[in-house]
């Protein structure tokens, strides 16, 4: 016997959906990840909708500022798991449903391959690439049909991802975050956002481990002459710091005569004592603001630098070295704030309040909770479309990729859908150049034998060398352990677990020997006979991946050889053309 409100909502339901795609959806076995803003959208329409089925993954708390658009948590359950109270929330609309809530980062092995079986389909509600990326190459190895949607401000997204049918969430390269010159970073900001992204690398390079990528590495010395001592006075770091930044190197940059001229003035150097002075009255304009939504004074910006500083001496002593801007660490984002805005003085940049500061330093676009509720309605539109899809073509379904797009850019339509497109086959993940592995034990198998035995042996490699998130991780020239090897940071003799891989992840292996390379998904398979397999591995598929990359080399030099040719002979063909005019 089901609750009334069940019985109620199921029957309007079913009015709408047939009895047939009702009890598709009461059957389906569903994962969501994230419980954040669209994944608390999300929960409640799909138990409104009559799925039953449900586990929830989310690695988060609750926060105060989650409330004002998660409509699932109130104040008292600040600090609780999301998933926990989102799955909690829901079940008092439909008391019968069965939520499962899971307190963790899917990346964790938990949440391996064997987890993500069982269910029919995942439906992401994620905030981050990382996330996305290891749910997408999840779903592809497990051959589930993914839903992955996304928003930002006004702007969002859905779409259907499944192995072989559709682009993945990775078959098109995504843009990354905007790169600022060097130079303009350096010596010659004119925006705030350039003051910030210094401010940022400053924070980093005085608190954060030895970085060379740092664009202020060159400061790298100067800055630890001020930590080299034992005890450092954190207020005395400070202002010494401040003194070398804002006053002295500012001056030596403003007698480089060929950066200035008289659209582009040089900077000011500025003293603490002269900052301390500047203690300007707050503007008209901002009497009725927020403090943080205020332009502070030059004087609480030097002494809000200083006493940053001071306090990551104090407070965090034994975080120097290790620590990174986050826009969420009040410290740093002090440290950043002030230092950004008296840079801002030093080149005439009008200064930002905190809120503004935070909002730029940690590319904060707020999030909309309608933008949010469309996205998650819309998800359970096109989850509808799959599950009616399963075992047949997904072109032939009526799914579709959806956005939402505000202020509407045509025909005054917010939601606008596109057809699906066909996987990329040179998607690095899901494309045709993937190998795929199970490995009895990812803990017991060397990374030397799995290159030796499986990518050398069955694959057909002469000199593999293996990459993992953009690092070697073994080396054809190192194929032993030794101190050499140790040198260049590979261990042959680690096994993949200890490289930190877990069942799902992917690898890259380049073929030194051939040329070529390809892609090389692994997973972890308890299971494996030990009589077919004495090796521990078994390749399921692309056996020939390596042989079809060699041959593609190979027919690209054969193609780029005869190109050249036909070139030269044009050419001298050419020549040959000119000496008869010039005999002539
Ligand atoms: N690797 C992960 N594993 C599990 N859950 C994740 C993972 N990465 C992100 N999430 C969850 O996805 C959800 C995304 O929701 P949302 O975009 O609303 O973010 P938020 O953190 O709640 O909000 P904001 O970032 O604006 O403060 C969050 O609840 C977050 O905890
Ligand atoms: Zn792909």
């Amino acid at each position: 016997m089901v609750s009334e409100v069940t019985a109620a909502g199921d029957a309007a339901v079913k009015a709408v959906l047939g009895e047939e795609r009702f009890a598709t959806v009461q059957n389906s076995k569903l994962l969501v990840v994230g419980a954040g803003g669209i994944g608390c959208e999300l929960l409640k329409n799909l138990v409104l909708t009559g799925f039953r089925n449900i586990e929830v993954v989310d690695l988060d708390t609750i926060d105060v500022s989650n409330l004002n658009r998660q409509f699932l948590f109130r104040r008292i359950h600040v600090d609780r798991p999301k998933s926990v109270v989102a799955a909690e929330a829901v079940r008092q609309f439909r008391p019968e449903a069965e939520i499962i809530s899971h307190h963790g980062n899917v990346k964790d092995a938990e949440f391996g391959l064997e987890f993500i079986a069982k269910f029919d389909v995942v439906v992401n509600a994620l905030d981050n690439l990382e996330a996305r990326r290891h749910v997408n190459r999840l779903c592809l190895a497990a051959e589930k049909p993914l839903l992955e949607a996304g928003s930002t401000g006004h702007l969002g997204q859905v779409t259907v991802i499944r192995k072989g049918d559709t682009e993945c969430f990775e078959c098109q390269a995504k843009p990354s975050q905007k790169v600022y010159p060097y130079c303009t970073i350096r010596s010659t900001p004119e925006k705030p956002v350039h003051c910030l992204t210094w401010a940022k690398n400053l924070f980093d390079l005085c608190f954060g481990p030895e970085d060379e990528s740092n664009l202020l590495a060159d400061l790298a010395a100067d800055m630890r002459k001020f930590q080299a001592q034992e005890s450092v006075d954190g207020e005395d770091a400070g202002k010494r710091i401040f003194a070398h930044l804002f006053e002295e190197d500012i001056r030596k940059q403003a007698e480089l005569e060929d950066l200035w001229s008289d659209q582009r003035p040089p900077p000011g150097p500025l003293s603490y004592e002269e900052a301390l002075k500047k203690n300007e009255c707050p503007t008209d304009a901002d009497k009725d603001k927020l403090e943080t939504q205020k332009v502070p004074s030059v004087a609480g910006d030097a002494k809000g630098f200083v006493a940053s500083v001071a306090k990551m001496y104090g407070e965090r002593r034994d975080l120097i070295g290790q620590s990174s801007f986050s826009k969420d660490d009040p410290i740093a984002m002090d440290f950043v704030h002030c230092a950004a805005n008296l840079r801002m003085q030093n080149y005439r940049i009008p200064r930002l309040s905190r809120w503004d500061a935070q909002s730029i330093a940690g590319s904060i676009i707020p999030a909309v909770a309608s933008t949010n509720a469309i996205v998650a309605g819309l998800e359970v539109v096109q989850l509808l479309h799959v599950l009616q899809s399963l075992g047949k073509p997904m072109k032939e379904s009526r799914a579709r990729t959806v956005w939402v797009r505000f202020p509407e850019p045509s025909r005054k339509k917010i939601l606008q859908p596109s057809s699906l497109h066909s996987p990329n086959p040179d998607c690095f993940v899901c494309g045709s150049r993937t190998a795929r592995v199970a490995l009895r034990s990812l803990e017991d198998c060397k990374i030397a034998a799995l290159a030796k035995g499986c990518i050398q042996g069955q694959l057909g490699a002469h000199k593999p060398a293996l990459y993992a998130n953009g690092s070697c991780i073994f080396d054809p020239e190192y194929p032993e352990p030794g101190p050499e090897a140790e040198e260049e940071g590979l261990h042959p003799d680690w096994s993949l677990a200890q490289w930190g891989l877990s069942s799902g992840s992917l690898l890259q292996v380049e073929d030194e020997g051939q040329g070529w390379s390809i892609n090389l998904a692994i997973r972890e398979e308890p299971d494996l006979d030990e009589q077919p397999f004495p090796g521990g591995f078994k390749v399921e598929a692309g056996a020939g991946a390596g042989e079809e990359a060699a041959k593609d080399l190979a027919e690209k030099k054969r193609k780029a050889e005869a190109d050249a040719q036909e070139a030269s002979a044009a050419k001298k063909a050419a020549l040959d053309a000119n000496t008869v005019a010039l005999d002539d």
